[in-house]
């Protein structure tokens, strides 16, 4: 299946009914797809293009029109450059500089009479707002130097052999996540884009829960430059799960030992955020704007991030690319599991039900490691990181187990994300790409001076220096063990009716917003560095990151 890949997903009906399929290019020209706000991390990040905007030798250069006004055109070899001619006034002279990363797509346009002479094309590239945000625009350029259509030989040439631009995609779409609007998105705000930077799509959509992770484990994906998921951070965990899986298996890695060398994937994953949270979108893209994440797709830049891999007594659970979470964190997960009917709303609805809701207290043994080498939290540590090898990185940098004693062996909630929260001086900035993260520990904290810390670290906000009674975080954290403690003797129907429903909790995590069953809670939580390279990650600019732009 390829060219749109859409005709064995979607009915006839579906496809008449968008009609920006059939006319694509402009409707996208003038599209500002809907922003929505993340409930995790998309105001945090601060991403920086990195790429190089010196323009380097000029190709072709001559006089254009557009919008009637009398412009230069320079074709370079890093990117297009449009000026305003000589004569104008300096104060309004105007350049635009693009590189040609961010140019989708040239196109000539039509004429409308055998007279008209002039070549006139269409030049469709990405405007950057702020706040990470990116927009398709179009410029209409009209030929009179006499270049015709070399111009636009060169430009397509540029733009479609920037590295990394991906020419086939596999695209998952989960058509109950979020608002359970994943096709809908897809057909109208993704395919149209996608169709219009000639980029080939294979789509398919899950039928039942955990398809994902079957896909995942089971599809070749060697055919394609990426993988593109259309849900939320539950249905990213289930294909990168499967895919890691059939990666290992592949490499020959004994993927149940805790100690094992994970092999890493090497095709990109982007996820347009159609689902509830939408974390890791929020995370890599700097927005959950679904137009933007398209685009970053497009541009085809991106970069590793981190995930943690959970295994108990040498038997691998799962991976988890978001959050791990235990105690009360898995109990407030499977309240909204259970109220999934309730679509988005049930996020909110079941962290209300947990302000009101005694925290059950459990017993374990937490231990750690740390990450030795690190001087500072600087987010500039990354970048010089980033220059080692990977698989460099994670050998010989961590401390020795170290065992927490502040709380008797008495929690409330152990929570890790995936990430890591770089203290700048006004706030934080929240980066999926470094080499450490904190570990949280909830032995008792109220739940709403909880859930302020939490959404204060979810939204960059800067945390205050004192953190809540009974919550401790630690940082540069990179593996963490935790050991149940229960009374042997004791057996579900030995205890009360209370004690055995907590007994069953026990036995429930939180990975990246979805429930997952251990049979035995002994867990061992690792960081793997710099692991699924993600569309839409831009590396952090020391500078600007510094000082706040
Ligand atoms: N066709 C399907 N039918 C039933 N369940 C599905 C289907 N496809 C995926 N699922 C389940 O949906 C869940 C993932 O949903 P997804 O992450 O896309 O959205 P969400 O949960 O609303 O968003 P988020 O995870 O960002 O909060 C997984 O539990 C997965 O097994």
């Amino acid at each position: 299946m390829s060219g749109t890949g859409l005709e064995t997903v979607f009915t006839e009906d579906e496809l008449a009914s968008s009609t920006d399929l059939v006319d694509c290019r402009q409707e996208n020209s003038n599209t500002q797809s809907g922003s929505t706000t993340a409930s995790l991390g998309h105001t945090t990040v601060d991403f920086h293009f990195e790429e190089d905007y010196s323009e380097g030798e000029t190709i072709l250069d001559g006089n254009v029109t557009v919008s009637g006004k009398e412009r230069h055109l320079q074709l370079k070899s890093k990117g297009l450059k449009l000026t305003s001619c000589k004569s104008e006034k300096k104060d309004k002279q105007e350049v635009l500089f693009l590189v040609w990363r961010d140019i989708i797509q040239v196109e000539k346009e039509s004429k409308d009479s055998e007279q008209q002479e002039q070549t006139t094309f269409l030049l469709h590239h990405i405007n950057r707002r702020s706040n990470s945000v990116l927009r398709l625009e179009t410029v209409k350029i009209e030929d009179f130097g006499g270049h015709g259509e070399k111009w636009i030989n060169i430009i397509y040439d540029q733009c479609h052999k920037v590295r990394g631009r991906p020419h086939k995609l596999f695209v998952l779409i989960n058509p109950i996540g979020g608002a359970g609007k994943g096709r809908q998105i897809y057909l109208k705000s993704v395919a149209p884009l996608l169709a219009l930077a000639e980029i080939q799509t294979t789509v398919l959509t899950t039928e039942k829960s955990k398809h994902a992770l079957e896909i995942g484990e089971t599809h070749d994906f060697s055919l394609y430059d990426g993988i593109v998921i259309v849900g939320g951070d539950g249905l990213y965990q289930e294909l990168l799960q499967g895919y890691t899986i059939q990666i290992q298996k592949r490499s020959g890695v004994n993927y149940h030992s805790s100690e094992a060398e994970f092999a890493k994937p090497n095709i990109p994953i982007g996820i347009i955020p159609a689902g509830t949270g939408n974390g890791v979108s929020g995370w890599v893209n700097g927005t959950i704007d679904i137009e933007t994440a398209v685009l970053n797709i497009i541009r085809g830049e991106n970069r590793r991030a981190e995930i943690f891999t959970v295994h108990s007594r040498e038997k691998f659970v799962c991976i988890s690319a978001l959050v791990f979470g235990y105690g009360m964190f898995s109990d407030m997960i499977k309240r909204t599991d259970e109220l999934r009917w309730m679509k988005k709303a049930r996020y909110p609805y079941a962290a209300a039900v947990t302000l009101f809701k005694k925290k059950r207290v459990f017993k374990c043994e937490l231990t750690y490691r740390l990450r030795k080498d690190l001087t500072s939290t600087d987010p500039c540590n990354n970048s010089t990181e980033n220059k080692l090898d990977p698989d460099k990185q994670e050998q010989n940098h961590n401390s020795d187990w170290i065992t927490y004693t502040k709380s008797n062996n008495r929690y409330c909630g152990i929570f890790s994300f995936a990430c890591d929260a770089v203290d700048l001086e006004d706030r934080c900035v929240i980066n999926p790409f470094g080499s450490h993260v904190q570990l949280g520990i909830d032995t008792g904290c109220g739940q709403i001076a909880l859930l302020k810390s939490l959404i204060k670290f979810s939204t960059g906000k800067k945390a205050p220096s004192t953190t809540p009674q009974n919550l401790d975080f630690i940082s540069n954290v990179t593996a963490f063990r935790i050991k149940l403690l229960r009374d042997d003797t004791e057996t579900d129907d030995s205890v009360s009716g209370a004690r055995a429903k907590a007994r069953e909790l026990e036995n429930l995590l939180d990975i990246d917003g979805e429930v997952v069953y251990v049979e035995n809670p002994e867990m061992e939580v690792r960081l793997h560095v710099s692991f699924v390279p993600l569309y839409g990650c831009i590396r952090m600019n020391r500078t600007e990151v510094a000082n706040g732009k």
